[in-house]
Protein backbone atom coordinates (compact mmCIF):
# COMPACT_ATOMS: atom_id res chain seq x y z
CA UNK A 1 0.00 0.00 0.00
CA UNK A 2 2.91 2.65 -0.74
CA UNK A 3 0.30 4.61 -2.72
CA UNK A 4 -2.06 4.83 -0.08
CA UNK A 5 -3.21 8.70 -0.61
CA UNK A 6 -3.68 10.50 3.14
CA UNK A 7 -6.39 9.03 5.06
CA UNK A 8 -8.66 11.90 6.88
CA UNK A 9 -11.46 10.89 9.34
CA UNK A 10 -14.42 12.89 9.67
CA UNK A 11 -17.63 12.96 11.94
CA UNK A 12 -19.16 13.94 15.28
CA UNK A 13 -17.33 13.73 18.57
CA UNK A 14 -17.44 10.18 20.13
CA UNK A 15 -17.19 8.47 16.50
CA UNK A 16 -13.88 7.44 17.19
CA UNK A 17 -11.77 9.32 14.84
CA UNK A 18 -8.63 9.43 17.68
CA UNK A 19 -9.18 6.04 18.90
CA UNK A 20 -9.54 4.63 15.47
CA UNK A 21 -7.42 7.03 13.71
CA UNK A 22 -4.16 5.88 15.52
CA UNK A 23 -5.12 2.09 15.39
CA UNK A 24 -5.38 2.71 11.64
CA UNK A 25 -1.88 4.34 11.30
CA UNK A 26 -0.13 1.40 13.19
CA UNK A 27 -2.09 -1.11 10.88
CA UNK A 28 -0.59 0.92 7.89
CA UNK A 29 2.33 2.11 9.65
CA UNK A 30 1.87 5.47 8.80
CA UNK A 31 2.18 8.60 10.77
CA UNK A 32 -0.85 9.59 13.06
CA UNK A 33 -1.71 12.93 13.38
CA UNK A 34 -4.72 14.72 15.23
CA UNK A 35 -5.83 17.64 14.91
CA UNK A 36 -7.33 18.36 18.17
CA UNK A 37 -4.38 17.10 19.99
CA UNK A 38 -1.71 18.93 17.79
CA UNK A 39 -3.76 22.32 18.28
CA UNK A 40 -3.58 21.65 22.18
CA UNK A 41 0.33 21.09 22.24
CA UNK A 42 1.28 23.93 20.16
CA UNK A 43 -1.03 26.16 22.41
CA UNK A 44 -0.15 24.27 25.63
CA UNK A 45 -3.71 24.82 26.38
CA UNK A 46 -7.03 22.56 26.24
CA UNK A 47 -9.65 22.69 24.37
CA UNK A 48 -11.58 24.25 26.75
CA UNK A 49 -9.31 26.46 28.20
CA UNK A 50 -9.02 27.82 24.59
CA UNK A 51 -13.24 28.05 24.28
CA UNK A 52 -12.78 30.17 27.83
CA UNK A 53 -10.10 32.50 26.16
CA UNK A 54 -10.89 32.76 23.01
CA UNK A 55 -14.51 32.04 22.28
CA UNK A 56 -15.49 28.75 19.54
CA UNK A 57 -14.26 31.29 17.09
CA UNK A 58 -10.79 31.86 18.23
CA UNK A 59 -10.79 27.43 18.65
CA UNK A 60 -11.51 27.68 14.67
CA UNK A 61 -9.42 30.24 13.82
CA UNK A 62 -6.54 27.32 14.87
CA UNK A 63 -8.13 24.48 13.52
CA UNK A 64 -8.33 25.79 10.07
CA UNK A 65 -4.65 26.99 10.41
CA UNK A 66 -3.83 23.17 11.72
CA UNK A 67 -5.75 21.47 9.07
CA UNK A 68 -4.37 23.46 6.44
CA UNK A 69 -0.82 22.58 7.97
CA UNK A 70 -1.34 19.10 8.44
CA UNK A 71 -3.44 18.32 4.94
CA UNK A 72 -0.44 19.54 4.00
CA UNK A 73 2.10 16.53 5.16
CA UNK A 74 1.91 13.04 2.90
CA UNK A 75 0.72 9.86 3.73
CA UNK A 76 -0.63 10.64 7.02
CA UNK A 77 -4.35 9.18 8.82
CA UNK A 78 -5.22 12.48 10.30
CA UNK A 79 -8.34 12.68 12.38
CA UNK A 80 -9.90 15.77 12.58
CA UNK A 81 -12.09 17.54 15.73
CA UNK A 82 -15.81 17.03 15.07
CA UNK A 83 -16.48 20.46 13.74
CA UNK A 84 -13.82 21.00 11.05
CA UNK A 85 -16.24 20.30 8.47
CA UNK A 86 -18.02 23.30 9.21
CA UNK A 87 -15.67 25.48 7.46
CA UNK A 88 -16.25 25.35 3.30
CA UNK A 89 -12.31 26.35 3.40
CA UNK A 90 -11.36 22.62 5.60
CA UNK A 91 -14.20 20.41 3.43
CA UNK A 92 -11.94 21.73 0.12
CA UNK A 93 -8.74 21.41 1.93
CA UNK A 94 -9.93 17.73 3.34
CA UNK A 95 -11.58 16.40 -0.12
CA UNK A 96 -8.65 17.94 -2.45
CA UNK A 97 -5.65 16.73 0.25
CA UNK A 98 -6.77 12.85 0.54
CA UNK A 99 -9.03 10.38 1.13
CA UNK A 100 -12.13 11.49 3.39
CA UNK A 101 -13.79 8.52 5.42
CA UNK A 102 -17.10 9.40 7.43
CA UNK A 103 -16.94 7.53 11.05
CA UNK A 104 -20.82 7.53 11.57
CA UNK A 105 -22.13 7.09 14.42
CA UNK A 106 -25.80 7.52 16.49
CA UNK A 107 -26.55 10.05 18.99
CA UNK A 108 -26.84 7.26 21.94
CA UNK A 109 -23.53 5.72 21.18
CA UNK A 110 -22.19 9.26 21.40
CA UNK A 111 -23.92 10.31 24.20
CA UNK A 112 -22.40 6.79 25.84
CA UNK A 113 -18.87 8.20 24.93
CA UNK A 114 -18.64 11.49 25.74
CA UNK A 115 -20.54 10.83 29.20
CA UNK A 116 -17.37 10.97 31.50
CA UNK A 117 -15.04 13.32 29.54
CA UNK A 118 -15.11 16.55 30.30
CA UNK A 119 -12.83 17.82 27.57
CA UNK A 120 -15.67 18.80 25.36
CA UNK A 121 -16.67 22.32 25.91
CA UNK A 122 -20.30 22.24 23.56
CA UNK A 123 -21.39 19.69 25.42
CA UNK A 124 -20.85 21.60 28.94
CA UNK A 125 -23.76 24.42 28.54
CA UNK A 126 -27.44 22.82 28.19
CA UNK A 127 -28.64 18.80 27.33
CA UNK A 128 -25.87 17.16 25.47
CA UNK A 129 -28.60 15.08 24.16
CA UNK A 130 -30.43 18.15 22.61
CA UNK A 131 -27.43 19.59 21.81
CA UNK A 132 -25.85 16.29 19.95
CA UNK A 133 -29.13 15.91 17.89
CA UNK A 134 -29.16 19.65 16.22
CA UNK A 135 -25.37 19.35 15.24
CA UNK A 136 -26.24 15.92 13.70
CA UNK A 137 -28.93 17.64 11.99
CA UNK A 138 -26.61 20.43 10.98
CA UNK A 139 -23.92 18.54 10.77
CA UNK A 140 -24.41 15.26 8.94
CA UNK A 141 -24.83 16.47 5.55
CA UNK A 142 -21.56 17.98 5.61
CA UNK A 143 -19.68 14.58 6.88
CA UNK A 144 -21.40 13.39 3.52
CA UNK A 145 -20.61 15.42 1.52
CA UNK A 146 -16.86 15.86 2.53
CA UNK A 147 -16.26 12.03 2.58
CA UNK A 148 -15.63 9.32 0.03
CA UNK A 149 -16.32 6.67 2.06
CA UNK A 150 -19.16 6.58 5.18
CA UNK A 151 -18.05 3.62 7.73
CA UNK A 152 -20.42 2.98 10.89
CA UNK A 153 -18.62 2.68 14.47
CA UNK A 154 -21.64 2.22 16.58
CA UNK A 155 -21.63 -1.84 16.27
CA UNK A 156 -18.43 -2.57 16.92
CA UNK A 157 -15.19 -1.86 19.04
CA UNK A 158 -12.22 0.35 17.04
CA UNK A 159 -10.34 -2.69 15.90
CA UNK A 160 -12.99 -4.28 13.83
CA UNK A 161 -14.14 -0.67 12.46
CA UNK A 162 -9.85 0.36 11.70
CA UNK A 163 -9.94 -3.46 9.77
CA UNK A 164 -12.53 -2.48 7.96
CA UNK A 165 -11.37 0.54 6.97
CA UNK A 166 -8.47 -1.11 5.66
CA UNK A 167 -10.30 -3.92 3.43
CA UNK A 168 -12.30 -0.73 2.24
CA UNK A 169 -9.57 1.35 1.19
CA UNK A 170 -7.87 -0.91 -0.27
CA UNK A 171 -10.83 -1.96 -2.59
CA UNK A 172 -11.06 1.65 -3.40
CA UNK A 173 -7.57 2.12 -4.24
CA UNK A 174 -6.69 -1.00 -6.28
CA UNK A 175 -9.03 -0.47 -9.36
CA UNK A 176 -7.52 3.08 -9.90
CA UNK A 177 -3.82 0.82 -10.08
CA UNK A 178 -5.44 -1.82 -12.59
CA UNK A 179 -6.85 1.36 -14.86
CA UNK A 180 -3.38 3.22 -14.77
N1 LIG B 1 -16.04 1.75 17.83
C1 LIG B 1 -16.02 2.02 19.14
N2 LIG B 1 -16.57 1.16 20.01
C2 LIG B 1 -16.57 1.42 21.33
N3 LIG B 1 -16.00 2.52 21.90
C3 LIG B 1 -15.43 3.40 21.08
C4 LIG B 1 -15.42 3.20 19.67
N4 LIG B 1 -14.78 4.26 19.12
C5 LIG B 1 -14.43 5.07 20.14
N5 LIG B 1 -14.81 4.56 21.32
C6 LIG B 1 -14.62 5.18 22.65
O1 LIG B 1 -15.35 6.40 22.64
C7 LIG B 1 -14.64 7.43 23.29
C8 LIG B 1 -14.50 8.62 22.35
O2 LIG B 1 -13.69 8.24 21.23
P1 LIG B 1 -12.75 9.28 20.47
O3 LIG B 1 -12.13 10.22 21.44
O4 LIG B 1 -11.85 8.47 19.61
O5 LIG B 1 -13.81 10.07 19.59
P2 LIG B 1 -13.55 11.28 18.58
O6 LIG B 1 -14.34 10.98 17.37
O7 LIG B 1 -12.10 11.50 18.40
O8 LIG B 1 -14.24 12.53 19.34
P3 LIG B 1 -13.85 14.12 19.26
O9 LIG B 1 -14.48 14.67 18.03
O10 LIG B 1 -14.50 14.71 20.49
O11 LIG B 1 -12.37 14.25 19.28
C9 LIG B 1 -13.30 6.83 23.74
O12 LIG B 1 -13.42 6.47 25.10
C10 LIG B 1 -13.15 5.58 22.87
O13 LIG B 1 -12.45 4.57 23.55
O1 LIG C 1 -17.78 18.88 17.48
C1 LIG C 1 -17.09 19.90 17.76
O2 LIG C 1 -17.42 21.04 17.39
C2 LIG C 1 -15.84 19.72 18.51
C3 LIG C 1 -15.30 18.47 18.59
C4 LIG C 1 -13.99 18.18 19.23
O3 LIG C 1 -13.29 17.26 18.44
C5 LIG C 1 -13.17 19.46 19.42
O4 LIG C 1 -12.63 19.89 18.18
C6 LIG C 1 -13.99 20.56 20.00
O5 LIG C 1 -14.43 20.14 21.28
C7 LIG C 1 -15.20 20.92 19.12
MG1 LIG D 1 -10.83 13.15 18.68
Amino acid sequence: MQDLPNLFLVGPMGAGKSTIGRLLAAELSREFYDSDHEIQRRCGADIPWIFDVEGEAGFREREQQMIEELTGKEAVVLATGGGAVLREANRRMLRERGTVIYLYTTVEQQLRRTAKDRNRPLLQNGNPEEILRTMFTKRDPLYRATSDLVVRTDRRGPRSVANEIVRRIKRLVDPLKCNA
